[in-house]
This record gives C-alpha cells, sequence and structure tokens, in this order.
C-alpha cells in the first residue's frame, strides 16, 4: 500500500494575520498522525517546510523561497507515485505544492485542479485590494503574476484555465472575476452550488477535470466550509459548504489512482478554540484517504470520539 506523505508549511508569509504559520505543529502536536493511522490510513509526516530567516519583510522573497522548497519536496513525492497532503499555512502555499507536482507530471500529460475556497485568490499585484500574497496564488498557477511566484518549478503556466474548477466562491472582487472569466476558468460560485446542491456540482467539476487530464489534485481552502463548522480561519465568509454535504463526497475519491495529492489551507489554531476546526481537518482527511470500515455516520462519530479523547 502506497503511504501518503503529509508536509506541513509553516507560514502565514501571504496573509495579513501570519498566525497560520502555527497550523502545522498544532495539528502535529495533538497527534494527528497516530490518529489517522489508527482509523487505517497509512500515512507519515514527511517535513515541515519552514520559512527562512531573515527575509527583511519582504513577502514576495519569502514565499518565493518557501515556494520552491515546497514544490521540489511536493515533486519528488509525485515523482515516486506517493500522493501528498500539504498542512498550510496560509493558501501561498499552493503557489509550491502544485508548481512541483505539475512540474515532476507533465510527461504524463495535464493535470487538473479542483480549487475548493471562499475566494478566487485571482488577483495580480496590481489590482489585488489587500496586497497579501493569499489573494493571489491561483492567478500564478495560470501564468499570471510576478514572474518570481509563477515561474517556480517551470517557466509555463502550470494549469489550463480549461482544467481549473473553482467550488464554493462568495467573496471576491470584479478584478479577478475578470481575470478568470477571460481565461474561462469555471467557477461554481456558492448560490449555484445552493441552488443545485454541493453533489451535482462536485460532479460536474470532477467530470470536466477527469475528461481533460491524466491526474488532478485538490486545494482547499477550509474557508469554503462554513465559518460555523470551521471557524479557525484567517478569512471567514458566511453562507459556506456543509461539511455533511462535503465528506461523503471527497469519500469518493477514495483509491482514486487519479488524485495526486489534497491541500488543506488556512488552518489558524488561535482561533481554534473548541478544536471545532482541527477535528475537521482530520475527518476531511479520513475521508479522503481512509478505508472505510463503518457505516459513515458512525464512522465520523468514531472519529471524533478519538480524536477529543
Ligand atoms: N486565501 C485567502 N484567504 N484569500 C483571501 C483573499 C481576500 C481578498 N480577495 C484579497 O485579495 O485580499
Amino acid at each position: 500500500m502506497k503511504i501518503i506523505r503529509i508536509i506541513g508549511v509553516a507560514s502565514g508569509w501571504g496573509a495579513l494575520d501570519r498566525r497560520c504559520e502555527a497550523g502545522p505543529e498544532a495539528l502535529r502536536r495533538r497527534g494527528l498522525v497516530a490518529h489517522l493511522r489508527q482509523q487505517g490510513m497509512p500515512v507519515s509526516w514527511e517535513i515541515t517546510i519552514q520559512p527562512q530567516e531573515s527575509q527583511d519583510d519582504n513577502a514576495v522573497m519569502a514565499v518565493q523561497a518557501l515556494s520552491v522548497e515546497l514544490s521540489q519536496v511536493a515533486g519528488n513525492v509525485v515523482a515516486r507515485g506517493e500522493p501528498f497532503i500539504v498542512l498550510g499555512g496560509d493558501h501561498s502555499c499552493a503557489i509550491g505544492t502544485w508548481s512541483g507536482a505539475v512540474s515532476r507530471r507533465r510527461i504524463a500529460g495535464p493535470v487538473g485542479l479542483i480549487w475548493i475556497d471562499a475566494h478566487m485568490d485571482a488577483h495580480l499585484p496590481e489590482t489585488s485590494p489587500s496586497g497579501a500574497l493569499h489573494g493571489m496564488p491561483l492567478a500564478c498557477l495560470l501564468g499570471w503574476g510576478d514572474p518570481r511566484l509563477t515561474a517556480i518549478g517551470s517557466p509555463e503556466p502550470k494549469f489550463l484555465p480549461e482544467n481549473v474548477v473553482l467550488i464554493g466562491v462568495r467573496s471576491f472582487e470584479p478584478e479577478e472575476h475578470r481575470l478568470l472569466q477571460r481565461l474561462g476558468v469555471k467557477v461554481f460560485f456558492m448560490d449555484e452550488v445552493r441552488r443545485r446542491g454541493l453533489s451535482e456540482v462536485f460532479y460536474e467539476a470532477l467530470g470536466r477535470i477527469r475528461d481533460r487530464t491524466t491526474g488532478f489534485g485538490i486545494s482547499l481552502d477550509l474557508d469554503a466550509i462554513d465559518p460555523k463548522e470551521a471557524p479557525a480561519v484567517g478569512s471567514p465568509v458566511p453562507g459556506g459548504l456543509a461539511k455533511e454535504e462535503l465528506l461523503p463526497l471527497l469519500r469518493q475519491l477514495y483509491g482514486d489512482p487519479r488524485l495526486i495529492g489534497l491541500e488543506i489551507a488556512e488552518y489558524n489554531p488561535a482561533l481554534d478554540e473548541k478544536q471545532l476546526t482541527a477535528r475537521l481537518i482530520s475527518e476531511l482527511l479520513l475521508s479522503v484517504f481512509a478505508p472505510l470500515r463503518l457505516p459513515y455516520e458512525s464512522y465520523h462519530r468514531a472519529g471524533k470520539a478519538v480524536l477529543s479523547a
């Protein structure tokens, strides 16, 4: 059985509130690995990538250095044919994760990306209202933005626009929307998800991507999920996805050889008073990667019991 490699990214350099840099270590200290193994998930914590000291408060340079390292680590896991989990850190980690994964797979054919997020994260430095790099990673991966961040791993764009799908978007600025429209990236906004149900949208998204690619990844910003269920995030937006809808859909990906890796970003443990979000993260991981031995309901109840023990 293939070992699933966890890569922590202890950086908040892409966010205005940097505290999600403590995310990976907090999860590790709570015994995430032991818990996942107990549930039958063959997993090992590969590495936690730390920002280098002395970035002179230059966020672009810090994120660039991190992304180069992360792209190498993720790329090596992918080259070995093993699945990975990236645990952020703010969502600018996506630049390194997918630049590495895609660059190492390029000969195998195009790769798809399902971006589950309340935001579009598709700003250019010129259009960003905040200047924060976690509002830009998707644009970078499509080849738009600061050249120091678009050329990681390889000079080309990492994804073709038709191979990227966003789900759950409900907070964005017109400039980033225009970029995605112009490129032809499919966005399933939250109101469409509500109208049609997440499962219909999710299968449509998967269908689009699977037809055209040889593999795909998932980048999940925890703020896609409703803040009542995922409170410990840096940029919460009300009216998000329901975990009881999302978890069974992720379950459908179990054992799918085309799934290259899963990224979960924006966990800020300082806001996780009741540990709701930490538990949610472990449920998300188990949904995708743990063999199902119990009926869905009791399975997740068991998961919660173990983790809170
Ligand atoms: N990964 C995130 N939480 N992104 C939030 C981005 C918010 C806003 N669009 C900005 O650019 O500042």
